[in-house]
């Protein structure tokens, strides 16, 4: 078995856990180390673009942030994964599912102009909703946290996830999954700031 619970997982070395990488990386704690050091610099190389934001948009992100590591950047999983007790979308569902929680989003032009708290609160409940989707094999986490840092920045705020503790994140997600997103409201609305036009300028 491997870490999602899938039996021989293609993606993985035979007999192992360890995701197949253009590094030849054979254990856990190394590949955790490249992909977080790899994602940390090229994270740094990625410009905020505005809307539309979509799911060529997301993929595009996650191409680079992983393209050094995976072969499979950006493209839509193909097999079947769960966390825990989570089972997220079904690889036939992830296209229908990410394109209806888009065009929301596009409806709702992109939470432009909503009062903070319901900008809070549709930001958590579209975070979770698409975590739900998870449409990559790994780093669901890092593209989708780097989408939304674009979609608030967009509305005019700023974020930060420096706050967050892993636990309480697992925790809100989870929640999210079973549709309470009073966790993850509490979060984004610590990581959700200041109005960006109502920060000081440089002297
Ligand atoms: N049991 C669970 N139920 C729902 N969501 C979960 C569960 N466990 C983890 N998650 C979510 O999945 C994300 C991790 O997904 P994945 O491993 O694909 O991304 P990552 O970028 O590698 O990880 P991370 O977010 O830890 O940096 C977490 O950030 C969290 O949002």
């Amino acid at each position: 078995m491997d870490k999602y619970g899938v039996g021989q997982d293609p993606y993985c070395y035979a007999g192992t856990p360890i995701l197949r990488n253009l590094l030849g990386i054979r254990d856990d704690p190394t590949l955790e180390a490249a992909e977080r050091d790899l994602t940390v610099l090229t994270a740094e190389e990625i410009q905020f673009a505005p809307p539309p934001y979509e799911l060529d948009y997301l993929k595009s992100l996650h191409h680079q942030l992983f393209s050094d590591l995976y072969p499979w950047a950006g493209e839509i999983r193909t097999i079947d994964i769960a966390k825990g007790e989570t089972r997220f979308c079904n690889v036939q569902r992830i296209e229908p599912e990410a394109g209806k929680l888009f065009t929301r989003l596009k409806r709702e032009n992109y939470f432009t102009d909503l009062p903070r708290d319901q900008l809070v609160s549709a930001v958590a409940e579209f975070y979770g909703d698409l975590n739900v989707v998870h449409p990559f094999r790994e780093g669901n986490g890092r593209t989708q946290r780097m989408l939304f840092e674009h979609l608030v920045i967009n509305v005019g705020y700023e974020i930060s996830w420096e706050e967050i503790q892993r636990e309480e994140w697992l925790h809100a997600n989870i929640a999210a999954y079973y549709c309470d997103y009073d966790a993850m409201i509490a979060i984004f609305d610590r990581c959700i700031g200041q109005p960006l036009d109502e920060l000081p300028s440089d002297p």
